[in-house]
């Protein structure tokens, strides 16, 4: 999927909302541990129940690895049946990948051609040729980590390494890498008092901010440092929306918590 197409994804819902698929069997509803693929089913029906409030759906790969074969099968049924039924919703692949040239080509490969993901997140500890194999392929887009949502964020994505932030070098660095058109960067919604300072050095660039609901973190801050004139957000809120109920009215009780986000968002882009 192109950055245009889901910019006017965005427009038409007016929504810049990422739902989390972090499926957790000891998190949803019981009755649906009788399925057959139980993981699946949940996801289906959020989905259902979801995709005209949101533009991205975001499957954190840890919940599906957890399961093994099982999980791996549920993941790859939630993209095909993301990819058959709602081809306009953007796909990411929470996977935080990264590894030697070669490597990283396979991961690319798992993710972005078998399991057909428009973009998956990726680590940048390991430099630039781990991360252009993942931006090689045309159409995909590789989320690097830039300012993470989490405590330990503070232990080496803020340090100061000649002169400068580490983060800020990440940002820095990695557009010069090649295709680094199709880089968008994970900035956690817990830190968006430094999102002035981000778009200095990226002003464009689509930005994937979990955080928002169970990490505390705040939509209007976020908008007010982050939106660019495309929008160039992508908020996500994964626990908070999926498991908004474990009884049977569960798909209900996530599509109002999506409905209040996306009405938020619809006021920050008549606003923008
Ligand atoms: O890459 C991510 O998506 C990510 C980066 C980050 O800095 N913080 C963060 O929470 N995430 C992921 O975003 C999701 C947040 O989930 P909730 O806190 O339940 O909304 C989880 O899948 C996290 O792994």
């Amino acid at each position: 999927m192109t950055t245009q197409q889901l910019v006017d994804q965005i427009r038409k819902k007016k929504s810049f909302l990422c739902i989390g698929l972090d499926t957790d069997l000891e998190k949803i509803p019981s009755h649906l541990l009788e399925e057959e693929d139980p993981i699946f089913e949940f996801n289906k029906a959020i989905i259902d129940a979801t995709h005209q409030l949101c533009v991205a759906y975001k499957p954190n790969i840890a919940f599906y690895e957890a399961y093994g074969l099982k999980g791996w099968k549920s993941l790859e049924r939630t993209i095909d049946y993301l990819n058959k039924n709602y081809p306009e919703i953007f796909t990411i692949a929470d996977a935080k990948r990264g590894d030697i040239g070669n490597t990283s080509t396979r991961y690319a490969k798992a993710f972005f051609e078998e399991l057909s993901f428009d973009s998956i997140t990726i680590a940048p500890y390991m430099g630039k040729d781990s991360v252009e194999p993942f931006l090689a392929f045309q159409g995909k887009h590789t989320i690097l980590l830039a300012l993470t949502s989490n405590e330990g964020a503070f232990d080496y994505q803020t340090q100061i390494i000649d002169g400068t932030e580490l983060y800020k070098k990440v940002l820095k660095t990695s557009r010069t890498y090649e295709n680094s058109k199709n880089l968008m960067y994970v900035v956690g919604a817990t830190k968006a008092e430094y999102l002035t300072a981000i778009r200095e050095i990226i002003p464009d660039n689509f930005l994937l901010v979990p955080g928002v609901g169970a990490q505390g973190g705040s939509l209007q801050e976020v908008c007010r440092y982050g939106l660019t004139k495309d929008v160039g957000l992508l908020i996500n809120s994964s626990r908070g929306i999926i498991y908004a109920s474990d009884s049977a009215n569960f798909a209900k009780a996530a599509k109002i918590e999506a409905e209040k986000l996306q009405n938020q968002m619809a006021v920050l882009l008549d606003s923008n």
